[in-house]
Order: structure tokens, then C-alpha cells, then sequence
């Protein structure tokens, strides 16, 4: 498989290249040059198949040659050692708890996978890699986990100051060795966008190869599409077919990989990108006018994202047909009041706790299935309610149990290093190194 950069289709890599380097030297995000034609047989029978079958079926097209069958088994097989439940907490309103991992949020997957790819792909690399990361809260503490102690890979996490809940914050400022936080004074977008432009710094490429841990990099992005076909093979073994996913949505890479799974052809009949007041995309989906405000913190902080990178790998789905991407995909946006309410509710009514990005993708379900009754509804739970424990409505604290292993975390020392949210302070930083 090869991969073209979105900036100019003619610049084309292979998955280890589109791996190695993260980002398109163009700036331009990777996107494969040719998608699979669904293998209708095989996903009219995914009950027969184990999910590590499946993931292995699914992904195996996109890394192609590159990285040998037994060896992308094995990535999987570590990758998938925790279980994605579909639970019932309504009539025909299911949970997918993406929570179970190490992490506790769903990007324990892309960030495991991710971490064996690379490991596979640079073995013969004697170089040092440095992985630069930027986070609005999940993504920061499930890279450092994936990649601690992984020899040869040092990771690199911006993250805004004071944005982040305070687990979010002890997830990826306490493991030391090879993980190091930068504490940034701005916002998520500057982290990103600061973490962008290393990436094309001549002098930094020079000094260091450095690769991305964002979904912006294909071996983070495409392995998301696993709980799609997870759920929906639990779904089918229920009864129910054809659902509908709401998917709290924050950089969009998460979403982006169930509209690929549904182009390949698992059944699902629409999607909904739920957003907190960071609504750049459902204000588009609504009049066709991109234009991203300035961001603002909210409870679900993962999602306080005003430029989603992966958008225009949604664009590239849909090849710019503006009708046919509103007839697949819905935007709402909801702000904190109706996320708290949301979650008390929940709790009151169904003895279930959100956590606050997954109440917005509750509340993005609850509004398209008012006008579709009949559907059978999907949100994603995306993290575990204790990662918001301090932030948590107080008729909920009591209720949110908080494990061993996760108080323990909150008794480690921070280890942050404070950086003006500047593309020149992360060079200087990074050239010291
Ligand atoms: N929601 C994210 C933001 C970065 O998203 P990614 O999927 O591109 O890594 C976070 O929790 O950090």
C-alpha cells in the first residue's frame, strides 16, 4: 500500500515511510492511495471470527508488505489485550467502552499499535527517534505508557498548562526515563501546531528524526478503525444491525476511522460528531463554512480542539462531495451545563456514569435519535469517568471508584518543563537535547 501526502497527491510513500516520518514533508497528512473493496463475506461473518482475526483482516491491507504476517500478529495480539464491551444503559442506546486499557481512553490502541509498528519498522536503525506528541489530555498519557522503556525512542509530550484534568496530567508527567512532558502556556492547537512545524524544520530534521504520535500518523489513525467492526460484530451476535455511531469528537481521527470502516463495508448506517463549544465541524456540516474559532477550555477537555487535523482525511473519504458527507455524517455541539446534566441524569436514571466526553456523545446520540427512533444507537465511551474524577459533578463523586493503581499515580511528583507556546521555543528545546 501506498500512501499520498493531501497536499499534493503525487508525493507518494510506503506505509514505513508515512510511519517513520509522521507527517508528509509538505505538511500534508498521509492517506492511502487505494482503498480495499469490501469483502462482503467476510463481514457478513465476523461472529465466527476472533477480534484479534479481525483486526488482523482489516488492517493488513494498509500496512501491506512492510511488516511480515507473524510479526503484525503479534503487534495485534498486544495491541488488543483488553476487551471493547457494547453495553446496553437504554432500550437500543448502547456504550462502547473504550476505556479498559492501561490508559483508560481509547487511544491505548493507536498509541500500542503504533509503538510496535515503529519498534518492527526501525529495527535495523541504529539512529535515535524522538516522538513528538501533542495532547488535550489522552493522547499524551497513552503514548508515554505504549512507548515507555522502548528502547531507542525517546517521546516528547506538549501539553497545554493547567487544560489538562489532574490524572491526565500525572499520566504523562510521572513515568520519567525515556518520557518527558513539555508544559505549554497556551492551547492544544498551539501544541500541535508547534509539533507541525518541527516536523519541517530543515536544522531539527538534521539534529534528530523525529516522528508524530498523533493521529496525524497513519499506524495511530487506522488501527481506530477496530472498534467499529468490534462493536458491530457484538452488536450483530445482540439482534441488532445497522447502527448509528455518535463519536465525541476532538482532533477527528477517531471518527474518520469508523467512516473508513464503513466505506469498506461494515454496515452503519450514519455518524455523529459530537463536540463540546469547540464546534468548528458541526458549524460546517450546518453551512458549509470552515472557520475555527478561537479554542475554548471546556469539561471534556480531550476535545477542546478548534482545528481538527484529521478533517481533511473525513474531505478525502467523502472526495469533497459536500451532500454526501451531510448525508453520512451529523454535527452537534453541546456546552458543559448539558454535559453535567447529562451525566447526572444518566446516573440517576440508569445507575451509569459518563464521563464528561462521553455524555456528549450521549447527548449527540439522544438528538439524532429523536428524529430516528427506530435506530439502534451507539456512543463511545471514550474515557473512564475516574480520569475527571476532580472535575466531576459533586452528586457523582462519591460514586466514581478510583483503583489502586490509579491513586498511586496521583502520590508521584510531576516532572513538566515549562515552554512559551512558540515554534521557535520547542526548536531551541528540541537542539539542546
Ligand atoms: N484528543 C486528543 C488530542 C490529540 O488527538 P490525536 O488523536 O490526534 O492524538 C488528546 O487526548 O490528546
Amino acid at each position: 500500500m501506498q500512501y499520498y501526502s493531501l497536499n499534493n497527491h503525487a508525493l507518494k510513500v510506503s506505509f514505513t515511510t508515512a510511519v517513520v516520518q509522521g507527517l508528509a514533508p509538505d505538511r500534508g497528512l498521509y492517506f492511502p492511495e487505494s482503498l480495499p473493496a469490501p469483502d462482503l463475506h467476510f463481514i457478513q461473518a465476523l461472529e465466527k471470527y476472533s477480534d484479534q482475526e479481525i483486526a488482523y483482516q482489516v488492517i493488513a491491507p494498509f500496512v501491506g508488505d512492510d511488516i511480515p504476517e507473524t510479526v503484525l500478529k503479534q503487534i495485534i495480539s498486544d495491541t488488543l489485550s483488553f476487551p471493547f464491551p457494547v453495553n446496553e444503559v437504554e432500550p437500543n442506546v448502547y456504550a462502547l467502552e473504550l476505556f479498559h486499557g492501561p490508559t483508560l481512553a481509547f487511544k491505548d490502541v493507536g498509541a500500542r499499535f503504533m509503538a510496535g509498528c515503529l519498534g518492527y519498522l526501525l529495527r535495523n536503525d541504529q539512529r535515535p527517534v524522538t516522538v513528538l506528541v501533542a495532547t488535550s489530555g489522552d493522547t499524551g498519557g497513552a503514548v508515554a505508557a505504549g512507548f515507555h522503556q522502548v528502547p531507542g525512542i525517546n517521546v516528547v509530550i506538549l501539553y497545554p498548562s493547567g487544560k489538562v484534568s489532574t490524572l491526565q496530567e500525572k499520566q504523562l508527567t510521572t513515568l520519567g526515563g525515556n518520557i518527558r512532558a513539555l508544559e505549554v502556556q497556551g492551547s492544544f492547537d498551539d501544541c500541535q501546531r508547534m509539533v507541525k512545524s518541527a516536523f519541517l524544520d530543515a536544522a531539527l530534521q538534521q539534529h534528530v528524526l523525529l516522528t508524530s504520535a498523533n493521529s496525524i500518523n497513519v499506524a495511530r489513525w487506522l488501527p481506530q478503525m477496530f472498534y467499529y467492526f468490534l462493536a458491530v460484530k457484538q452488536l450483530k451476535a445482540l439482534g441488532k444491525q445497522n447502527p448509528v455511531f455518535s463519536v465525541p469528537s476532538g482532533n477527528f481521527g477517531n471518527i474518520c476511522a469508523g467512516i473508513l470502516a464503513s466505506i469498506l463495508g461494515l454496515p452503519i448506517a450514519h455518524f455523529i460528531a459530537a463536540t463540546n463549544v469547540n464546534d468548528t465541524v458541526p458549524r460546517y456540516l450546518e453551512n458549509g463554512d470552515y472557520k475555527p474559532s478561537a479554542p475554548i477550555a471546556t469539561l471534556s477537555n480531550a476535545m477542546d480542539v478548534a482545528e481538527p487535523s484529521n478533517f481533511v482525511r473525513v474531505l478525502q473519504l467523502f472526495e469533497q462531495n459536500f451532500p454526501a458527507l451531510q448525508a453520512k455524517l451529523s454535527g452537534y455541539a453541546f456546552d458543559d451545563t448539558a454535559t453535567v446534566q447529562a451525566m447526572e441524569a444518566m446516573y440517576k436514571n440508569n445507575g451509569y456514569l459518563l464521563d464528561p466526553h462521553g455524555a456528549v456523545g450521549y447527548l449527540g446520540l439522544k438528538k439524532y435519535l429523536a428524529l430516528h427512533p427506530e435506530t439502534t444507537g451507539v456512543f463511545l465511551e471514550t474515557a473512564h469517568p475516574v480520569k475527571f474524577a476532580d472535575t466531576a459533578p459533586h452528586a457523582l463523586k462519591a460514586h466514581i471508584h478510583i483503583p489502586a493503581r490509579v491513586q498511586a499515580l496521583y502520590d508521584l511528583p510531576k516532572q513538566s518543563i515549562p515552554l512559551p507556546a512558540t515554534d521557535e521555543a520547542l526548536k531551541a528545546w528540541l537542539l539542546q537535547q
